[in-house]
């Protein structure tokens, strides 16, 4: 689509403005992020907790209780059934809707994980990990814990992570990948008569979310999670830190925000992986045998049945989509998919990678294409968990030929798609106003609610520290 004219009956991307309208539930978190979820799944606000089970808490059935949550009576504000006609001129040309002829200068911040650059930051980056409240889920009593908790299981972590990026040249390879992406990303966008800044704004690591919008006269933004399906623990994190910025800046209020939550479905990028998938099988002496493994990243089994994270139904629609693509092509391979990287005790989304290739290697299994799902550039998931650790455990399970689809990277056609999803989106931008505090932030300003709060939860947490199940959790992350 050429971005100087078009009418934006936009396809089935789901992306939405940044607005003020909080939901009834405490968790300050504005509605715009709940999209994508299951007709069943506005239960309320349970919880999850990568580490601990204690049963209910104020009646939610869930992990440690009431944190923050997703509740997720999703106000589908799926573009798709809704119909625009604007016709806009970028590039620092008037750009022309029904109701206004404006210069435009175009964002686009582009949101990922980040990564340690050297093994020095690798406890750090892990301390920033885990002192997020949407990887580890506490309840607001336990809140106060979130940082020492985070500093202690990124101590003991750390060891292993190292190890991990020891074996993968001594860091991550995100912030060179992502940057690179951004840079293709503002050429496709220039090709098709879009002149943009293209930002990246990482979660756990530099360049920080918090740091990356620059003061340069952006008048619209788009942002674009570099994960193509939605979870509670990537993008809904990554749009939680936003929230918190476009709330406290009088410039970033009033700015025109479009927000690109998921894009699994998108023609351009399931294309794009069939490409890939295709491509790879032919490295098999007999690619028709071949099974197609998909591994995605895991996340605990609460985040999607009690907080109603749309991860999973996501992942499943989007390797249904990359199949009937691949049938399509007159391919008709096998398929299974299972999910890695789990972290902790506590039950993550099954199947487990590491359990499904030992079964498919008894199964009589003998040549299998992994293909990582849930990510589009190459990390260490895919360079030292699939490429080393899967391989050889797939290898030693009776699995005589391995082969590994490689991450989107650069691909042409996927870049190009992800300029499309901005332009798609662009129009859609809406102002997010100033908003009253919630009442989760009201609660943490009240200093007798804090003291008491304070109290009780360090006598249960004392009482926690010395259990078993805490015991058998730290014995797992190491
Ligand atoms: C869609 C992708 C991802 C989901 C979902 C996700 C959830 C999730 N991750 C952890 C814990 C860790 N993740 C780590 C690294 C890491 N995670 C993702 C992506 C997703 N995480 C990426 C791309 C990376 C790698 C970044 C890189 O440096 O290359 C790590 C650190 C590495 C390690 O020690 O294994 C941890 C820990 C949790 C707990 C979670 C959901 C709750
Ligand atoms: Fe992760």
């Amino acid at each position: 689509m050429n971005a100087a004219s078009y009418s934006a009956a936009v396809p089935r991307s789901t992306f939405q403005s940044l607005d003020r309208k909080f939901s009834p539930s405490s968790s300050g978190i504005p509605s715009l992020v709940r999209v994508n979820c299951r007709p069943d799944c506005n239960k309320s606000t349970s919880q999850a907790s990568l580490f601990l089970s204690l049963g209910s808490n104020n009646g939610r059935k869930g992990m440690l209780g009431g944190a923050s949550s997703w509740d997720t009576h999703a106000r589908r504000n799926l573009i798709g059934q809704t119909s625009y006609s604007v016709t806009t001129t970028f590039g620092g040309v008037a750009t022309e809707s029904p109701s206004h002829v404006a210069e435009e200068k175009v964002g686009i911040l582009l949101l990922n994980l980040g990564g340690p650059e050297t093994l020095n930051d690798v406890q750090p980056f892990l301390f920033n990990l885990f002192a997020d409240p949407d990887i580890i889920r506490l309840p607001r009593l336990f809140r106060f814990l979130q940082r020492p908790l985070a500093k202690l299981i990124s101590v003991l972590r750390a060891p292993k992570s190292k190890e991990g990026y020891a074996a993968i040249g001594g860091g991550s390879p995100l912030r060179k990948i992502t940057d690179d992406q951004a840079l293709a990303l503002k050429e496709a966008l220039d090709a098709k008569g879009l002149s943009s800044n293209v930002y990246v704004g990482m979660r756990y690591w530099y360049p920080f979310t918090e740091e990356a919008i620059k003061r340069d006269g952006i008048t619209r933004l788009v942002v674009l999670p570099l994960y193509p399906q939605f979870s509670i623990s990537t993008t809904g994190s990554s749009i939680r830190v936003l929230q918190h910025m476009f709330r406290e800046d009088a410039y970033l209020s009033k700015l025109p925000v479009s927000i690109i939550n998921s894009w699994y479905q998108r023609q351009g990028y399931i294309k794009s992986m069939a490409d890939l998938i295709e491509k790879e099988l032919q490295s098999f002496s007999e690619p028709e045998e071949a099974m197609i493994f998909f591994s995605a990243h895991g996340v605990p089994v609460s985040y999607v049945e009690d907080a109603g994270d749309p991860y999973r139904d996501q992942m499943e629609e989007c390797i249904y989509l990359i199949m009937q693509e691949l049938e399509a092509r007159g391919i008709n391979n096998e398929h299974t998919l299972a999910y890695q990287s789990r972290v902790g005790p506590v039950q993550w989304l099954k199947p487990y990678t590491d359990e499904t290739l030992v079964e498919l290697g008894q199964k009589g299994v003998r040549s299998l294409l992994a293909v990582p799902v849930s990510f589009v550039s190459e990390h260490i998931e895919t360079l030292e968990e699939i490429d080393m650790e899967y391989r050889e455990l797939a290898l030693e399970s009776g699995i005589k030929n391995w082969a590994r689809v490689p991450a989107l990277g650069l691909t042409p056609s996927f870049i190009t798609d992800l300029a499309d999803a901005v332009i798609e989106a662009l129009p859609h931008a809406k102002a997010m106003y100033a908003s009253t505090s919630t009442s989760e932030e009201e609660e943490e300003h009240d200093p007798l609610r804090y003291l008491v709060k304070m109290f009780f939860g360090s006598i249960l947490a004392f009482i926690l520290f010395l259990s078993p199940k805490m015991i058998t959790a730290f014995r797992n992350l190491i």
